[in-house]
């Protein structure tokens, strides 16, 4: 038996759910590149967990139910209002989502119709935990939902308190569809690993925010904007990352473990970012970022992930950047749910095998006898 490190190229589950073939995402067999100009988030959520895209009635009954869930349990915002100053966001999204199982009394109930409601349910929490926990603490009340709208806009609005620009609406509804699923990354796969056991949703989704929240996966868009912050400047950028790259040092939103020519949904963000810097008047995050890129790529031959170009945008949005990686957890909700479900559809334990490379013939020695 011999190990293959990160069980790179390893196929550990069969999926319908999106694809990576020769460099091309798809949902459901729906380039992104489409979704992305064409589809909102609640669209694509509906194609991952039921294979096709809504009609319009679907649709209007998938916003009506994200709204009418997306209140929290008041224990739960008492919860969070006792988490310690300063903690990390991941760690304060992942406490409350494992807390809200608590709460919801067909936690257990593993019936499909239960499962998927839950999936929804998740969904329509995760962003009213995120906007909850940034205003706690930071000493606000926090924001009751907006009935009607989508996640994009019911999310900044339960943020600011104020009713969110188009634009800004259009950018955060655009960054969600891209970061909604990923095939078996590691978040991913935490997920499925986890109900495999056959134990519950949360529990699932649970797993996956720790996953996620790690700095070589979903973490690297707020490590990316604490390199963007450390620069500080574009007359900075080259002086930076030359001693980054002469140190070996790993620069934060570049390289995948699938992608070898480039994330195909980088090119949306960096876009973003340039609209976003333009209606700003501000353009030198992203100038910094295409200095950034042109730098690690034409030495290194590395190309920008998902998680770059996010970076900036999502400061041009006003978004602190410790909630960068809870955003990304709001949108992938929606993919690991449906891995979840799809998983309980034809499930079998996951238990792959180790390959022992300790000692052997060791005895036990009585502990007045250990040096
Ligand atoms: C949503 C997402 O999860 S997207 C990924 C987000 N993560 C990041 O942006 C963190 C930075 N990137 C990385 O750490 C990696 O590219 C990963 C984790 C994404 C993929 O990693 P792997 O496929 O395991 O590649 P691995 O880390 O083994 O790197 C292979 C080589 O490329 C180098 N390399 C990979 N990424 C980078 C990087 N961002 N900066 C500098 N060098 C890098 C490694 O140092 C290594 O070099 P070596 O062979 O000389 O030792
Ligand atoms: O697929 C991966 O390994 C990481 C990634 O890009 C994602 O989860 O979006």
């Amino acid at each position: 038996m011999t190990a293959t490190k990160g069980l790179e190229g390893i196929v550990a589950a069969k999926s319908s759910i999106s694809s990576i073939i020769d460099g091309v995402l798809t949902y459901q067999g729906i380039n992104i590149d489409e979704l992305a100009e064409k589809a909102t988030f609640e669209e694509v959520a509906y194609l991952l967990w039921h294979g096709k895209l809504p009609t319009q009635s679907e649709l209007d009954g998938l916003i009506a139910e994200l709204s009418e869930y997306a209140a929290l349990p008041d224990d739960v915002i008492a919860g969070l209002r006792l988490y310690p100053k300063g903690s990390n966001s991941m760690a304060a999204l992942r406490t409350a989502v494992s807390s809200l199982a608590l709460y919801d009394s067909e936690a257990n109930d593993m019936s499909p119709e239960a499962n998927a409601r839950k999936a929804v349910k998740l969904q329509a929490q995760l962003p009213t935990i995120v906007a909850a926990y940034a205003r706690i603490r930071e000493g606000k009340e926090p924001i009751a939902p907006k009935k009607g709208v989508g996640v994009a806009h019911n999310f900044l609005y339960m943020l600011t308190g104020e009713e969110p620009a188009a634009v800004a609406i259009q950018a955060m509804d655009r960054a969600l569809v891209l970061h909604a699923d990923h095939e078996l990354n590691a978040s991913t796969f935490a997920a499925r690993v986890t109900v495999a056991t056959l134990s519950d949703i949360y529990s699932g989704v649970t797993s996956a925010i720790g996953a996620l929240k790690g700095p070589l996966h979903g973490g690297a868009n707020e490590a990316v904007m604490v390199m963007l912050d450390e620069i500080g400047s574009l007359a900075n950028v080259e002086s930076y990352i030359q001693r980054k790259l002469d140190n070996k040092e790993k620069i934060m939103g570049f390289g995948h473990r699938v992608y070898k020519n480039g994330d195909p949904r980088a090119k949306h963000l960096m876009q973003m970012s340039r609209q976003l810097g333009e209606l700003k008047g501000n353009m030198e995050l992203y100038e910094m970022s295409i200095k950034i890129e042109e730098l690690v790529t034409g030495q290194k031959g590395l190309k920008p992930n998902v998680d770059f170009y996010s970076a900036s945008c999502y400061t041009m949005l006003g978004i602190p950047r410790d909630l960068f990686t809870p955003i990304f957890a709001i949108s992938r909700v929606s993919g690991w749910s449906a891995h979840i479900l799809e998983q309980y559809v034809d499930n079998r334990l996951i238990r792959p095998r180790a390959e022992y490379v300790g000692p052997v013939d060791q005895h036990y020695v009585p502990i007045s006898e250990r040096g």
